[in-house]
Formats: C-alpha cells, sequence, structure tokens
C-alpha cells in the first residue's frame, strides 16, 4: 500500500522505517530537512535501538522515501499518517497544536479521492472532528477524504519492537472503508493475533491520553510511597516489589525516584487536564494535577537529599551526574528530570558535570550551562558527590573501588534505585537513595 508518514520525529522515523520494512511504499515528510536528508541516507537522526538496520534496508530496497512537500504527500500515497509534534503550548497546559493544523491547511487543497488521513500524533479529544470538517472545507470538490484516529502506543527506546510487535492496535473510524484500509495497513500484525480494537474516533484519542494518565499515575503513586518510606523508614524499592506480585497491579511502571519525564507523559497529562477543564468536566481530572505535583517534587527531593548529602552546602562543590537522557535507551532530553536537577544544583553554586552514553549532544544543545564528559570516570573526577540519574545499564557495572580513587568524596546518590548501594558500600561509599528511609545514613 502506498502511504505518507508526516513528520519523522521519534515517533514518525520509526513508523515510516516499520511500516517500509513491512512492504508498504511510504514516503516520509517533515518540514526540518537536515532531519530528511539524512534519513535518506539512511542516518538516524536520533538514537534508537533496532531502527538504524531498517532505515538502511528499507532505504536501500526503494521502499521508503522522503520529501518536504505535502503537495507531493496529497499526489503519493491513499493513506496519510499524521505523525508530528504536539508539544506542551509555552504558557499554558494545553498541546500545540499548530503543527498538525499546519500540515492539514498544506495537505487538504491537494488530496486524491478515497484518500485517508490517519491521525497518530497525541491530540485533545475532539481534533479528529474538528480536523474532518477542516478537510471538508479545504479538499478538491468530491475528493472523497476521511478522517481515522489510530493512536501511537510506542516507547523511546523499544519503539521499533513496540511498532512491529505491539500490545494491541486501537483504530477510530466512521466508515467500513476505512476500516477496511487500516485493517490492509496492519495485516501483518492483525494474521499474527495483535488485539486489534476499532471503535469511533473519540474513543480512540481518549485510549491514548487516558493510557498514558495511568503510567503516570501509577509513577506517581510509587513515588508518593516514596514519601511515605522517608518520612516512616520503609523501603520502596522492597514495597513496589511486594505490592507487584499481585497480578492485578503488577510490577512494571512501579520503580521510584527522580520521576518522569520526556516528551509525552508530562505534556500528555497537562493537555488532558486543560482539555477537560475546557470541555467543563475538569473536576474528573482533577487527580492529575497531584500526579504532576508528586513528580514535579520527585525531582526537588533530590536536589534536596544531594544538598543534604553535602552538607547543607552547594556553593563551591563539585558534583558529577550521571545520565542526562529523560530515561535509558534514548537521546531525548525532552523534559528531562535528569537535567532538571542538574541544572537546579549548578544554579545553587556547585560545579556540575555530566555524563550520559547517548544524549551528550541534545543535553549541551538543551542546557549549555552544564559542563559535560564522554567518560563516567571523567564526570566524576573530583566530585564531593555523584548522583545517579537516569537508569542506563553500563552504570550498574560501574567499578566502585575504582570510581573511588577518582572523586575527591566517595558519596553516591541513587535517584533511580537500580544500584546495588551495599556493593558501594563496602568500597566505601556514603550511600542515599531517594525512597529509602530504611537505609542507616
Ligand atoms: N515519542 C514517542 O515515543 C511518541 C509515542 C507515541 C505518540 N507520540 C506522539 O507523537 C507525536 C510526535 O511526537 P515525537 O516524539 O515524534 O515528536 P518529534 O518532535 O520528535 O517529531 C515531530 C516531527 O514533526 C515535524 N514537523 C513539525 N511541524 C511539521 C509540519 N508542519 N509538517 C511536517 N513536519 C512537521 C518536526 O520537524 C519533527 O521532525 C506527538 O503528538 C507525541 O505525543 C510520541
Ligand atoms: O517505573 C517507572 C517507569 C518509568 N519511569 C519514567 O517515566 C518516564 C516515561 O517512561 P516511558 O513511558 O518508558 O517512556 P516514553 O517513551 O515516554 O513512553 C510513554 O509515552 C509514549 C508517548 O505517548 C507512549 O506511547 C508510551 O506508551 C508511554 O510509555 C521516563 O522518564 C521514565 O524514566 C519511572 O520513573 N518509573
Amino acid at each position: 500500500m502506498r502511504m505518507t508518514v508526516i513528520g519523522t520525529g521519534y515517533l514518525g522515523a520509526v513508523h515510516a522505517a516499520c511500516m517500509a520494512d513491512l512492504g508498504h511504499d511510504v514516503l516520509g515528510v517533515d518540514v526540518d530537512e537536515a532531519k530528511l536528508a539524512a534519513l535518506a541516507a539512511g542516518r538516524t537522526p536520533f538514537y534508537e535501538p533496532g531502527l538504524p538496520e531498517i532505515l538502511a534496508r528499507t532505504v536501500a530496497s526503494g521502499n521508503l522515501r522522503f520529501s518536504t512537500s505535502l503537495e507531493e504527500a496529497a499526489d503519493f500515497g491513499e493513506v496519510h499518517f499524521l505523525c508530528v509534534g504536539t508539544p506542551q503550548q509555552p504558557g499554558s497546559a494545553a498541546a500545540d497544536m499548530r503543527p498538525i493544523d499546519s500540515v492539514i491547511e498544506g495537505l487538504a487543497p491537494h488530496l486524491r479521492d478515497d484518500c485517508l488521513v490517519v491521525g497518530k500524533s497525541t491530540v485533545p479529544v475532539g481534533t479528529s472532528d474538528r480536523l474532518a470538517a477542516r478537510i471538508a472545507e479545504l479538499a478538491p470538490v468530491g475528493a472523497r477524504a476521511e478522517v481515522a484516529w489510530n493512536p501511537e502506543f510506542l516507547s523511546e527506546s523499544t519503539a521499533v519492537e513496540d511498532t512491529l510487535r505491539p500490545d494491541r492496535i486501537v483504530v477510530g473510524v466512521t466508515s467500513h472503508r476505512a476500516e477496511a484500509v487500516l485493517g490492509a495497513v496492519y495485516s501483518t500484525m492483525r494474521e499474527s493475533g495483535t488485539p486489534y480494537l476499532v471503535t469511533d474516533r473519540t474513543t480512540a484519542e481518549l485510549v491514548k491520553v487516558s493510557a498514558n494518565a495511568f503510567l503516570a499515575t501509577k509513577v506517581s503513586f510509587v513515588n508518593a510511597m516514596a514519601e511515605v518510606c522517608e518520612a516512616t523508614g520503609g523501603d520502596v524499592t522492597t514495597l513496589a516489589k511486594a505490592i507487584g506480585y499481585d497480578p492485578r497491579i503488577g510490577h512494571r511502571f512501579l520503580a521510584a525516584g527522580v520521576g518522569f519525564g520526556g516528551g509525552c507523559l508530562p505534556k500528555d497529562i497537562r493537555a488532558f487536564s486543560a482539555r477537560a477543564d475546557e470541555l467543563g468536566f475538569g473536576d474528573s481530572l482533577r487527580f492529575l494535577r497531584d500526579v504532576d505535583e508528586i513528580n514535579m517534587r520527585a525531582r526537588q527531593r533530590t536536589v534536596d537529599r544531594a544538598r543534604t548529602m553535602l552538607d547543607g552546602r552547594f556553593l563551591g562543590r563539585r558534583v558529577a551526574v550521571l545520565g542526562a537522557a529523560f530515561k535509558s535507551g534514548s537521546d531525548d532530553v525532552r523534559d528531562s528530570p535528569a537535567l532538571a536537577v542538574a541544572a537546579s544544583i549548578q544554579l545553587q553554586g556547585a560545579h556540575v558535570r555530566v555524563h550520559d552514553p547517548e544524549a551528550l549532544d541534545n543535553a549541551r544543545a538543551a542546557f549549555p550551562c552544564l559542563d559535560y564528559a564522554r567518560e563516567p570516570e571523567k564526570a566524576c573526577e573530583g566530585a564531593d558527590l555523584v548522583l545517579h540519574l537516569t537508569d542506563w545499564a553500563e552504570y550498574r557495572d560501574l567499578n566502585p573501588a575504582e570510581l573511588a580513587g577518582v572523586v575527591d568524596v566517595p558519596r553516591l546518590l541513587d535517584a533511580r534505585n537500580t544500584l546495588d548501594l551495599e556493593h558501594w558500600r563496602t568500597h566505601g561509599w556514603d550511600v542515599g537513595a531517594l525512597g529509602r528511609g530504611n537505609l542507616a545514613a
């Protein structure tokens, strides 16, 4: 099937390459010419495990091509996936819909007969109806252009696997024709037994934002329990392990620490709340403000704990930060808790040097005020405190004995709760963590 993928960022580049790998004929479209040039040369503009191989394969086979032209896109395919960004609006909690609106303005006047515009971006409920109405105004007379919504659930770091073998596929449609077209797009997944839910567009939009709201709530729940453990002397890691054995709760998304960040969960819960206020059901989602507050408090608690470990003073101290990406397996630093903490500590007078295996360039562009090192050992040189803020596997393999010889004072705060602190302690380290009130000072 011939299709376009409009917006080739973290979501769109993966979707385009995976669709091409499934045998579809795909045109990726973006406004960012540098990004398109890299993709067309088979180079991934960001770090995503497994993507370079699929991209190289599909570009070489000719199944995947790129363009900046929406007119060319309209002419190219019968299905158009919208994958552009919906970031938080500056100065508001709501989603910025300008990228999507501008795509519709550019695409709709050129749409061919019988095409399907399929939203994958995460949007405020009601968007698909609004876009369908606008397309009806702009599309050539007689063009039967429809809108469907097909939310995306991939996570960065496992995006390729999540796209090729998703937990479920949800399509929101208003006709049998749209249902049949999307059924053909996803025939491989359907044949392999992936749960496939066909629904109305509104429900499809809501499935996406409610899934992210639930995930955010789960992380904030465990971070609230971390606060309780700190106040009472409990251990949140054991607590999470114990409650997670109940299959109704489950272990995933119960890792307490510095909280959630990234280009999705924080902005999506805010946009959901803002939309609820707009539509008059804000009270139903009031709890999401607590979820957001608990999450922001996790960053502040990390800063406070670091200050306490440094005897109440950041000024003139050297702090090594392990991790800049919002999570391991990604180079994405959008709303990264690690960088928020690092910058706050720097602003309070410490000299902060950050290491990350993949996200250094993005981190430097976002926070040029921080100092950076290409090796963890370099970041730790002369440090009064080492802060573990992104849970890269390689940090679990660090040698505490060797690192003790590099730092000024062997002091470690594990704000991800994934390091073996007893092991570090046996090598002379003074250790701290979040939510582990039972850790003897
Ligand atoms: N990143 C994820 O893991 C993920 C997963 C599921 C859903 N989503 C949703 O998908 C959407 C995209 O997210 P992302 O992380 O890929 O963002 P991103 O910023 O990485 O990518 C967005 C892309 O859209 C391009 N773009 C912006 N305006 C454009 C225009 N007018 N025409 C063509 N291209 C344009 C940008 O240049 C960029 O390459 C968001 O709504 C997000 O919430 C993201
Ligand atoms: O137990 C946990 C799990 C996650 N996190 C943090 O939560 C954030 C988000 O992690 P994750 O959800 O794995 O990453 P994303 O790539 O942002 O994916 C989320 O956002 C995407 C965009 O909407 C959705 O498609 C995915 O389903 C949803 O998981 C990161 O900062 C993680 O470090 C925790 O602090 N504790």
